[in-house]
């Protein structure tokens, strides 16, 4: 799998160089290439922004820069397509084009799922109040673009939602994480929250873990660790749960 990630701030992604994503790199499952968007500037002081049409506060990211580096990326692909992850993908062979954006669909489980099936990704991470709408519209032309949120808050840039994207689908991708079993019993991924979690002591501070998870009685186990999930989702998360939980 190949992601291509073009920002001002191509030091904010060294983040990526540990931890799981960073073997996951280093074992060549993941080709990660940070991009500055500022290579693609011709004026002596690299501008990226402008002031507004029809005026506002703040500056509005040019399309040019952004254009001239999201061309170059599609067209590096073309010439070396990436292999698609097993499994069925969205049989849109067009590479896929993903912007942050607060006035995005909001990225889920099931966001990070379909993304670990993509062959390529391209991440535009915009600053100052957003990029111009063209270059939305533009890439559109020859790609799948997708405006996508983390949730409802405002952030200064697309460069954290990257790398929480990054690291939510990363980890699905086959063969980075070394027990595949392990994403199976996830908040999420059943659509419930995950059960609490015991190890040992036995007993900490006076506090006992529950009898079942001692018992050796796995369909007992399962029985009450799925309870657990309905009633915390239904505590926590009631929107989650199906109608038929609710
Ligand atoms: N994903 C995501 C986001 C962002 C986000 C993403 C990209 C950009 C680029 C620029 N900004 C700053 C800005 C622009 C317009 N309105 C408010 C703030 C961004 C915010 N904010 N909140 C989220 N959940």
């Amino acid at each position: 799998m190949r992601v291509d990630i073009v920002t001002i701030f191509p030091e904010f992604f060294q983040v990526l160089d540990v931890s799981l994503l960073g073997k996951a790199r280093q074992d060549g499952i993941i080709d990660v290439r940070v991009h500055d968007l500022r290579d693609a500037t011709t004026d002596r002081h690299r501008t990226v922004d402008d002031t507004p049409y029809g005026g506002g506060a703040g500056m509005v990211m040019k399309p040019e820069p952004w254009g001239q580096t999201i061309d170059a990326i599609l067209d590096d692909a073309a010439g070396q397509p990436a292999v698609p992850a097993e499994g069925s993908g969205s049989g849109d062979a067009r590479p896929l084009v993903v912007f942050p954006s607060p006035a995005g669909t909001v990225f889920t489980q099931a966001t990070a799922r379909r993304y670990a099936l993509e062959p390529h990704i391209v991440f535009g991470c915009g600053r100052y109040e957003g990029i111009d709408q063209r270059v939305f519209d533009d890439t559109a032309e020859r790609a799948r673009v997708e405006l996508v949120s983390l949730g409802d808050y405002v952030l200064n840039g697309g460069e954290v939602a990257v790398t929480a994207m990054i690291e939510a689908f990363g980890r699905l991708v086959p063969g980075v994480v070394g027990n595949p079993e392990s994403l199976v019993e996830e908040s999420h991924e059943d659509g419930l929250l995950e059960y609490p979690s015991y190890t040992k002591p036995a007993l900490w501070r006076g506090r006992e873990v529950p009898d079942v998870l001692l018992s050796g009685h796995h369909a007992k186990i399962a029985a009450w660790r799925h309870e657990q999930q309905i009633e915390r989702t239904r505590r926590v998360r009631p929107e989650l749960l199906p109608p038929e939980l609710r």
